[in-house]
């Protein structure tokens, strides 16, 4: 399988080298050169599978030769293995249509586990290969954080840096990242939001100084492997709700485009989705985008949902780029005006592409909060901010009364548990494996956003790349 990047300039590159590379060199984001599909036949012949069996035939034909099919089996049986609950990603049922996809029984609580305990896993495999050291630079609003330093925390080939937006997080997120101690751990707050972290991670990667020194690597969503990840739940779900026999609307609460992007690339591999909900809080690039064509950047608000206050959506770009006719040269201008005026508009081609299988809502703090009730009230399901958003969405969509409709419950009530609280008067306890979370010793530094500070504390204490 070849990788190509959006912007059409960078070397094609092979999954271990697209998952090392993290962001293409022309600053566009890796893909497929093309999907690959299953038959009907094929999926449906899935149906029943452990969840890391089912991972490991979903990802075999993305990982190409750079992985033995019984070496990538061990890995998603090594990564999954670590999940709480037998089926990994469980189903619950609000009601007749309303499903909820619990995606937080990882270690740190959050879907980001999901996919970040294979990356972990997937870096030390490649790494293992060479010498090679590699420095990974993220950005988190607070989940994708704790669960790469989770995956990665102590291993010798690595150093983390990860930013984070200074008191825009909440204390259970803040903690699961701020108490590992392990010496290649390294946590930075800044000025500023989620966006502007990851500013500074993309631009790091196409500063020449540091990427020549050290070898970046990204933990978020831009990488490839995370989304390949994340797109075996859309199946384990469809499977059993009745598919591929069946379509499955899903809602997503979105941020970063990552996880509901995944859900698009499952449809385009062949199962049968309805429509995929994008739901978002008050910072709704991503609804405009959809229902208007207008992707202009604003302000981001702080909300209640604080892992889902972006304003800038990292994997759009794929989408763009694969509804627009995956025309590279385009894609680079395009995202030339974005990035110089933090507005553009979508192509026809782009809009007609993205409706077939999209819709959105913009979801406000009220309709979040009633949607947390109504979980506990009709299900006794204590739910997050994230999800509630997700939730409600789901169910203010238009979708025939016959086709199931699974939320994807994206983290863990008791990481917001404050906001929980204030919607529901429930308090959630934090589950066992992170009881001592507010025990432990915290360790992290603090800058301002700029550059040049954040680029010179890396270098002070990376490894340089042999
Ligand atoms: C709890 C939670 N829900 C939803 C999202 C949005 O996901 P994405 O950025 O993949 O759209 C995030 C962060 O990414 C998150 O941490
Ligand atoms: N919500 C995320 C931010 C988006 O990051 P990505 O790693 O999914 O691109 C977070 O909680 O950090």
């Amino acid at each position: 399988m070849e990788y190509i990047s959006t912007r059409g300039r960078a070397p094609a590159l092979d999954f271990e080298g697209a998952t090392l590379a993290g962001l293409a060199s022309d600053g566009g984001l890796y893909l497929p050169r093309e999907w690959p599909r299953f038959s009907q036949a094929d999926i449906a012949a899935m149906a029943g599978l452990p969840y890391a069996e089912l991972a490991t035939r979903i990802m075999l034909p993305f990982v190409g030769n750079s992985i033995k099919p019984d070496r990538l089996r061990e890995l998603c049986f090594a990564a999954y293995g670590r999940f709480s609950h037998a089926a990994v990603t469980p189903l619950k049922q609000f009601d007749e249509q309303q499903w909820l996809l619990e995606l937080f029984h990882g270690p740190t609580l959050a879907f980001k586990d999901v996919a970040l305990q294979m990356l972990g896993l997937l870096f030390e495999e490649f790494l293992s290969r060479s010498d090679a050291h590699l420095t990974i630079v993220g950005a988190t609003s607070g989940d994708t954080g704790s669960a790469a330093i989770d995956a990665v925390a102590g291993r010798d080939q690595i150093d983390i840096f990860m930013l984070h937006p200074k008191g825009r997080i909440s204390d259970v997120q803040r903690r699961q990242m701020t108490t590992v101690l392990a010496p290649n751990v390294h946590n930075i707050a800044i000025e500023g939001s989620f966006d502007d972290a990851q500013a500074t991670v993309k631009r790091m990667f196409n500063d020449s100084a540091m990427n020549g020194r050290y070898r970046i690597g990204a933990v978020n969503s831009i990488n490839w492997a995370r989304l390949m990840a994340q797109i075996v739940y859309y199946f384990a779900a469809s499977l059993q709700l009745g598919g591929p026999a069946r379509k499955v609307a899903f809602s997503v609460p979105t941020g970063n485009f990552g996880d509901v992007f995944a859900g698009y690339v499952a449809a385009q591999m062949g199962l049968p989705i309805e429509r995929l909900i994008v739901a978002t809080n008050v910072n709704d690039i991503l609804h405009r985008a959809l229902s208007e064509g207008d992707y202009s950047a604003g302000e981001v608000t702080p909300t209640a949902a604080p892992s889902m206050d972006i304003q800038v959506s990292s994997n759009f770009e794929r989408l763009l780029f694969d509804c627009g006719g995956r025309d590279g040269a385009a894609m680079a201008e395009q995202m030339a005006v974005f990035e110089r005026e933090k507005a553009m508009r979508l192509t026809n081609a782009q809009r007609d592409g993205a409706s077939g299988l999209f819709s959105s809502a913009r979801v406000n703090p009220d309709d979040m909060n009633s949607a947390m009730r109504w979980a506990n009230d009709s299900a006794g399901e204590v739910i997050d901010p994230h999800t509630a958003i997700g939730l409600h969405a789901a169910r203010i969509a238009e979708v025939a009364a016959d086709i199931p409709v699974v939320t994807l419950a994206t983290a863990h009530p008791a990481k917001f548990r404050d906001a929980v609280e204030r919607a529901t008067g429930i308090r959630p306890a934090l589950p066992q494996r992170v009881g001592d979370l507010f025990a432990r010793e915290e360790r992290y530094d603090e800058l301002t956003g700029d550059y040049d500070s954040i680029a010179n504390y890396v270098a002070g204490r990376a490894t340089e790349s042999s």
